[in-house]
């Protein structure tokens, strides 16, 4: 079995609804198989034992003609199982091909095909198979090729719309541009990676597959030398009143049958895709609580943000994974705070959890959040308000974020025009057109981007360019505070450096304050007042900016700015991060960078460090925080 399809099943069996799905599918196809073996009655075998109800003999009573209907049922299955899975593969198979051709070639090829999908579609299902089988007759392969005949469409719109999206992906131009032909990329890159959906479709084509069955049969068309469900329903309701076990017990094994098919199918959707288990599905309720009785009144020297022991917990499976680990700071007004460390130690999860737009696996075990003085998370618990989450009512009017990559978070069919004027209606529902406009431009004169661009789609802007319009789409509801995830990560030095330059300079101009997530030390030291520097979900060391960078008094951070090259001077070799061993982290009694530290010693690996307070704000969680603070880093050239 391979890896996937046992982590598949392993998700499967996981969740109840598939649990159960695959415990009934398992007993129906061991009565299906088994059927033979069982020593059960024939199930054509006549008795004179006529409409006898369920009994010890006859568990499930006997027909119109004294046949046992336990055995009849048993029988029937494999029928039922035989036309799902015959008429489900040879649907996705001839589906799978014609829908990867359609998608990968396009032109011609796609319009011919698509409309071939559209006539098969539009034909009745019903009365294509009637045709069928009054043609050529009743016989179970041609009910299944007939049921096939009118289903496979459906798999072929699904293939042609995955091949759409997967035929620009890097792998299958890699392949193509290493001299593989077309067939050899559609059956080895193209149609392995559109599967999924299309098998998860199939346990539901399997379902519609039996109820066609059922239902040829019930109409008395269907191979009246074999036992199946829908015969012996239609049977079955002809004797209602006098034997209704005739027609109950078939009934209830398709409904179960089919019911099983669909969940399994739903199931299947959910274990292989990981995302719909941590961000899909409805949006989670997370524990509340009133606001606290006698807030104080903010003044103008209250922080625009302050953080205390903030806690975030991720759930995967039995596993805990503690992002945010006791998080405390204060960002003043106007200020510039970076947050600075390594890929994973929990920069983003900070930045989620500040405007409680985390995963549904995600949870805020503890700590408080205030903005401009309220409190908008108190205990780990959101903060709400006449019925309503403080934090709603700052997202983008107060706090605006600036997303990582501006291509996925802007929308690719709609102009930015119309994203920045939906994100206006929103929030000030008066606002006319013209006014929208109005502000849109003077916004985009703001970060540099030609009016002339307003009307532009994503993709018709270049990286840059996108990354400012993602900027504009932060600013224009005039927020005081901006969060700002990785916002130049993706694009080269020159427009990295231009768009920091923006970035700072707006801050001078609208008086904002900004939390720059980053793993970019150089760009954090350029923008910010202060720097945090993160490792394994606590902030190790804070400090004004030149203090952090002149006397960093922890030694991840002296680590931190050691891998940083230096323009000027002779060329130097960069010492080079210790890797972080996340089950050291997890298993530390005292430090958790000590496994990694140059410098640790006993007392490291023995006792949590204290917050030691080195003046003017710089703080470091490292016992010998005073030494390193004394010694200020040798300045490279
Ligand atoms: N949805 C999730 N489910 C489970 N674990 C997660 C999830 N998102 C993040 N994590 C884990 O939480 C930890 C912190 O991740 P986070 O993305 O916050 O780090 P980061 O510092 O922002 O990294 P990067 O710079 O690479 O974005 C990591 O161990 C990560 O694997």
């Amino acid at each position: 079995m391979t890896p996937t399809l046992t982590k598949t099943l392993r998700g499967t069996l996981r969740s109840v609804p598939g649990a159960l799905s695959l415990v009934v599918l398992a007993i129906i196809t061991a009565a299906a198989l088994l059927a033979p073996v069982l020593g059960l009655p024939d199930p054509a075998e006549m008795e004179f034992a006529l409409y006898q109800p369920p009994s010890a003999e006859h568990w499930l009573g006997t027909d119109n003609f004294g046949r046992d209907i336990f055995a009849r049922v048993v029988w029937g299955a494999r029928v039922a199982l035989m036309v799902a899975i015959g008429a489900a593969l040879l649907s996705i198979l001839i589906g799978s091909v014609l829908g990867a051709v359609a998608g990968y070639f396009g032109g011609w090829v796609d319009g011919l095909l698509s409309r071939v999908f559209d006539i098969f579609l539009l034909i009745p299902t019903f009365f294509l198979i009637l045709l069928i089988v009054a043609l050529f007759g009743a016989s179970l392969p041609l009910t299944i090729i007939a049921i096939a005949l009118t289903t496979w469409p459906r798999s072929a719109r699904l293939m042609r719309s995955q091949v759409l999206t997967l035929k620009s992906r890097v792998y299958v131009q890699a392949a193509l541009a290493a001299g593989a032909p077309h067939w050899l990329v559609i059956l080895r890159h193209v149609i392995p990676n559109g599967i999924a959906p299309i098998i998860t479709d199939g346990t539901i084509l399997m379902g519609m597959a039996i109820l066609t069955e059922a239902g040829l049969s019930f109409l008395g068309l269907g191979d009246q030398n074999l036992v199946s469900w829908g015969g012996m329903i239609f049977e079955g309701q002809r004797h209602l009143r006098l034997a209704p076990w005739m027609s109950i017990a078939p009934g209830v094994a398709l409904l179960l049958l089919v019911a099983s098919l669909n969940l399994l199918g739903d199931s299947i959707t959910f274990a292989m895709n990981p995302q719909l288990r941590t961000r899909g599905g409805a949006p989670k309720k997370r524990p509340t609580v009133a606001p606290p009785a006698n807030e104080p009144a903010a003044t103008t020297d209250t922080p625009i943000l302050e953080v205390e022991d903030l806690r975030l917990v991720y759930s995967v499976g039995a596993r805990r994974i503690a992002a945010v680990d006791g998080v405390s700071f204060t960002l003043r007004r106007g200020e510039a705070l970076g947050i600075v460390g390594e890929s994973g130690c929990g920069k983003s999860s900070l930045g989620s959890a500040l405007l409680q737009t985390m995963p549904n696996n995600a949870a805020l075990t503890g700590g408080t959040i205030r903005y401009d003085g309220r409190a908008i998370v108190l205990d780990g618990k959101g903060v709400v308000e006449k019925g309503r989450a403080r934090i709603d009512a700052l997202r983008w009017t107060r706090i605006a974020t600036i997303f990582q990559s501006a291509m996925n978070a802007l929308n690719p069919v709609t102009t930015v025009r119309r994203q920045m004027t939906d994100a206006l209606r929103l929030h000030r529902p008066g606002i006319t057109r013209a006014e929208a406009t109005a502000r849109i431009g003077e916004v985009f004169g703001l970060i540099g981007i030609p009016r002339s661009r307003m009307n532009a789609y994503p993709h018709q802007l270049s990286g840059g360019m996108r990354q400012r319009a993602m900027i504009a789409l932060s600013l224009i509801l005039e927020p005081e505070l901006v969060i700002a995830d990785e916002p130049t990560t993706a694009l080269d030095m020159l427009i990295q450096d231009q768009i920091l330059g923006e970035i700072a300079d707006l801050r001078a101009r609208l008086n904002l304050s900004l939390i720059l997530v980053s793993h970019d030390m150089g760009a954090v030291a350029e923008s910010c007042d202060v720097v945090a520097v993160m490792y394994a979900g606590r902030i190790v060391e804070i400090a004004p900016t030149r203090q952090i960078f002149d006397n960093p008094a922890h030694p991840y951070t002296r680590t931190l700015i050691g891998a940083l090259p230096s323009l000027t001077g002779p060329l130097e070799e960069l010492e080079s991060l210790p890797a972080t061993d996340s089950a050291a982290v997890a298993a530390a009694q005292g430090c958790r960078f000590a496994h990694a530290c140059p410098a640790a010693t006993d007392l490291c690996r023995a006792k949590v460090p204290p917050a030691v307070p080195l003046g003017d704000g710089h703080i470091s969680e490292c016992h010998y925080a005073t030494s390193f603070a004394a010694e200020p880093r040798e300045v490279r050239a």
